[in-house]
């Protein structure tokens, strides 16, 4: 096994350990104490662990922190894939929570709307590593990340969504919307029908006026589907040129929570959120990953992806959160099955 879990293992300080997409590395981030570092904007380079909710504090670990790469030097059993199961008092929340969103739109609040569950799992608290070492073989093109803090909580997901990936002047990020449940889908030939693609197009076209005002060359790839475990989503690429390079933070500011985590507009979809869901979010779709901002020169590298596909570990209970975009030819049943779909990829390693 890698040193890197036996020493988050054995610690009782805040942690994170993470593997970026396509990488053989796992880096580590080890805090020398228990504190509690947060912070409302991100200034000073860190490792960022941002909640959904633009008003909750952002926590952060300092780059002071202990810091280890390792390559990945394990092999890991995988258990056998426990059917999906239909909770019908969840289904049933579900659907009134989508249908009472769909009304919403239907009555022009809005146009779109993510509405998520929190679904309850048992598992084997001595198997943490064993469920970060199945994610990171199982997914390896997403951010794989397992995140501990005694004040925050234990953290671990597998996300397929950028939020920005910044190099000096140059922010990239992506639009990602839209699915279907499709293990090994022959991408090329998918058609898409309206409901997604209009889902999508909405967070392509708030990324491009989000970014607009930072930017003269702003550019974008055509949509195109693409393989996030066994689900298939709409992506498109997006690239901006900031006419000043210290706006790199008023960039995310401007993108979260994006359309693919929340809805639009933002505050309306935010507002609904909070009044219907029944439920904190805490960190499922906000963001994390490396903030790296030296404020001598100005320049920023720094790689933050979208918490999604994610869990919370409390012992031996794991909470999944599941999402789903809304709009006006959204089907509440699909939605519901959309989550069921989407709960695979964190139940199949449990
Ligand atoms: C909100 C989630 O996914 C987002 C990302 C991709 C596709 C999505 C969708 O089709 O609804 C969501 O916007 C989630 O996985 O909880």
């Amino acid at each position: 096994m890698n040193n890197l879990f036996q020493k988050a293992l054995a610690a009782s300080t805040p942690f994170v350990l993470y593997r970026k997409p396509n990488n053989s590395q796992i880096v580590g981030w080890f805090q020398k104490n228990k504190m509690l570092h947060t912070t409302t904007k991100l200034t000073k380079s860190c490792f960022v662990f941002a909640p959904f909710h633009e008003n909750e504090k952002i926590v952060f670990y300092p780059e002071d922190c202990d810091i280890t790469h390792e390559f990945i030097d394990f092999s890991v059993e995988f258990s056998q894939d426990i059917p999906a199961q239909t909770n019908s008092f969840e289904r049933e929340k579900h659907l009134l929570l989508v249908n009472k969103g769909i009304q919403a739109i239907h009555d022009g609040l809005m146009e779109k709307v993510v509405l998520s569950r929190k679904e309850t799992v048992t598992i084997e608290q001595d198997k943490y590593p064993i469920y970060f070492q199945r994610l990171i073989k199982k997914y390896p093109t997403a951010f794989v990340y397992w995140f501990y803090h005694p004040n925050v909580g234990m953290w671990m997901g597998a996300t397929p969504e950028q939020l920005v990936k910044i190099n000096n002047n140059v922010v990239q990020t992506v639009s990602l919307a839209g699915t279907i449940n499709q293990p090994n889908a022959d991408l090329k030939n998918i058609i898409w029908g309206e409901k997604e693609q209009n889902e999508q197009q909405v967070v392509t076209d708030f990324i491009m006026n989000a970014l607009k005002p930072l930017s003269n060359d702003l550019q974008a790839t055509k949509p195109y589907s693409y393989q996030a475990g066994s689900l298939v989503h709409i992506k498109t690429d997006i690239a901006a040129v900031l006419k000043n390079t210290q706006d790199a933070y008023k960039a995310i500011e401007a993108l979260h929570p994006t359309p693919a985590l929340c809805g639009f507009p933002k505050q309306e979809a935010q507002k609904f959120i909070i009044e219907n869901e029944g439920y904190n979010r805490e960190f499922y779709g906000g963001y994390l990953g490396e903030w790296k901002f030296n404020n001598l020169d100005y320049s920023t590298k720094s790689d933050l992806f979208v918490n999604l596909r994610c869990m919370k570990l409390d012992k031996n209970q794991a909470y999944l959160f599941l999402g789903g975009g809304i709009n006006k030819d959204s089907i509440p049943e699909n939605e519901y099955e959309e989550t069921v779909n989407k709960s695979k990829t964190i139940k199949s390693v449990l």
